[in-house]
């Protein structure tokens, strides 16, 4: 279902064409939101300029020739040539009729592509930290869209589970025995599994020598050493999916693609880049220059795909990647949710596969920059030994905070229910503080902001919601159920139903730009449009059935929009709070 403004456009691009002929076909009339009316057509100022006539003649002309088949009920020219247009009331109130009894709300299914995913990626053995929080909080978001948009998402954890320190993680976990406590560390505690081995491998020069062989083993394919490294991974997992479970993202063991599933493929893609002279060696390692990445000395800066030692590293994993996502899963997109800094990386990987013919012009890669997660003292947030903050702790804390405001506020609800609000509530706001906020800034991790319940928070969306449910409690009606038609009368009603249509060209939007923000301050807004609507028209004390029955639809529709907009963000709606 087209937004208001989206429905209006060909009006007006229609009455373009009729007033100034066909060469203004397909042109953009610049329809924007406006203070003065519903929609400001803008169109004009530009046209006047290229026909050589005063905006306002422009404006008057376009009015002349506007006809919108009771879209809309006045449009009137103000200012310098802007056209204020104002869409009819019962064109606004059939159409949230419409999304209402809509199980998609208006949402249309676009034209389905495969996108390739890559998210969250933490390492093996190793405590997930903030900076993880957000690749996994937006990329799941992301994939929660799309999905809904109607795209295929190939969801793709590439988790760290390779490289030298496997070879002292695998001794550590052999000296220890995969039954012991120290082992479960995995599960619990990665860290201090990984410190362990790691103050073994420093301070033991018979642990360290043993810890080199290993890695020479693992990468040789020595089946008992594959046996014990899956048995380290299979443990980390149980950590790993502990925190997507407390996350609540949709992150599963079949979207593992660890950079060890690459392996076989490493000494192809290296032969394949040199075969084709697009790789040389270089001191030892092989490298590919690129003349149009040049760092300060104006000289190419080179990629590095085989260290001299033979090793790989990162840019070879993901060249390997991508060839395999294009010929194995044919998609027409990938995209990377990882932090900013990997930005050159990902263009010399890139430019490297088109080179390489691994990337065909079709396949689109895109990097979705991560920001930083600051402290209060806006550095990357640490903890006061310089550590980098675990994520679990943070999570548990917010969920402890969460819990002592339901039990304040709700000492009426079960013990049960207050834990499970109290968890909503909490990972909730956590999530929803890093989605409000533009996934390449950086943000102060605040706690206590993050749950406030006012302002644009997830408690704020999340309190909206449980409020509107209460009414239909209170009544004992469902509001799936309501279908009632909405009439407008009061300008907020009118304001509610107008903020409720852009839903479906919001979530569009958002699948198109992947800024999940834009998506929340939507869901802000509308909570906000409410807000003033419940203050303003009484809902069960409406002065006769057809408005009653007519604004339980208008909080119906309002609160199934809110919780699907949430859910997209992988976020929870509590049933009260
Ligand atoms: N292709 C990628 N996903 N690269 C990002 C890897 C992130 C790395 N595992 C880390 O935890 O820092």
């Amino acid at each position: 279902m087209p937004s208001p403004i989206e429905a209006l456009t060909p009006a007006v691009q229609s009455a373009l064409v009729a007033a100034f002929g066909d060469e203004l076909r397909g042109a953009d009339p610049v329809l924007r939101p406006s203070q003065f009316a519903d929609v400001q057509v803008n169109a004009a100022m530009a046209l006047a300029k290229k026909l050589g006539r005063k905006p306002r003649d422009v404006a008057e002309a376009i009015v002349a020739h506007l006809d919108t088949d009771g879209l809309t009920t006045t449009a009137e020219i103000a200012g310098p040539g802007f056209i204020n247009i104002t869409f009819a009331d019962d064109w606004i109130a059939d159409r949230a009729t419409a999304a209402q009894a809509d199980p998609r709300l208006g949402v249309a299914p676009v034209e389905p592509q495969r996108v390739a995913l890559d998210y969250s990626s933490p390492n093996v053995a190793k405590e997930m930290h903030v900076g993880h929080l957000r690749t996994t909080v937006v990329g799941d978001a992301l994939a929660r869209i799309l999905e809904f948009a109607g795209h295929t998402v190939i969801r793709q954890n590439h988790i760290g589970d390779w490289g030298t320190p496997f070879g002292m993680l695998v001794e550590h976990l052999l000296d220890v025995g995969a039954d012991s406590p120290t082992a479960r560390l995995l599960e619990t505690d990665p860290n201090a599994f990984y410190q362990g081995a790691r103050e073994k491998f420093d301070a033991d020069p018979t642990f360290a020598d043993r810890a080199r062989a290993r890695v020479v083993l693992l990468q040789a394919g020595d089946p008992e050493t594959l046996t014990v490294w899956r048995t380290l991974i299979d443990l980390s997992l149980r950590y790993l999916n502990r925190v997507y479970r407390t996350l609540g993202v949709t992150l599963t063991d079949a979207d593992l693609a660890g950079e060890s599933t690459y392996n076989d493929d490493l000494p192809v893609v290296c032969r394949e880049l040199e075969e084709a002279g697009i790789a040389t060696v270089d001191n030892g390692a092989l490298v590919v220059f690129l003349p149009q990445f040049t760092g300060r000395d104006d000289q190419p800066v080179p990629m590095i795909i085989r260290k001299s030692d033979g090793g790989y590293g990162y840019a070879t994993t993901d060249l390997a990647m991508i060839r395999d996502c294009v010929r194995r899963l044919h998609v027409d997109r990938i995209l990377y949710v990882v932090g900013v800094p990997q930005s050159l990386h990902f263009e010399m990987v890139w430019a490297t596969a088109r080179r390489a013919g691994w990337l065909p012009d079709s396949t689109v890669p895109t990097h979705v920059k991560i920001g930083n997660v600051l402290g209060a003292d806006r550095k990357i947030l640490r903890t006061r030994s310089g550590d980098s903050l675990r994520l679990m702790a943070l999570l548990d804390e917010a969920v402890v905070k969460a819990r002592a405001y339901i039990d304040a506020a709700r000492p009426d609800l079960p013990e049960d229910t207050r834990a499970e609000v109290a968890h909503q509530v909490g990972i909730g706001a956590v999530k929803y503080a890093d989605l409000s906020v533009a996934h390449d800034s950086e943000y102060v991790f605040d706690l206590d902001r993050m749950l406030a319940l006012t302002g644009n928070t997830g408690p704020y969306l999340q309190y909206a919601t449980a409020r509107i449910r209460s009414i239909f409690r209170g009544i004992g009606l469902d509001p799936e159920t309501q279908t009632a038609p909405v009439r407008l009368e009061a300008p907020a009603e009118r304001e509610l139903a107008l903020r409720l249509l852009d839903f479906p060209s919001v979530v569009t939007a958002v699948s198109t730009s992947l800024e999940p923000h834009r998506l929340s301050a939507y869901l802000f807004e509308l909570a906000q449009a409410f807000s003033s609507f419940y203050e303003a028209c009484p809902v069960l004390k409406a002065e006769d059935e057809p408005t009653r029955a007519s604004r339980l639809t208008l909080c119906a529709l309002t609160l199934r929009t809110l919780v699907q907009g949430l859910d997209l963000l992988g976020v929870e709606a509590p049933e009260q709070m």
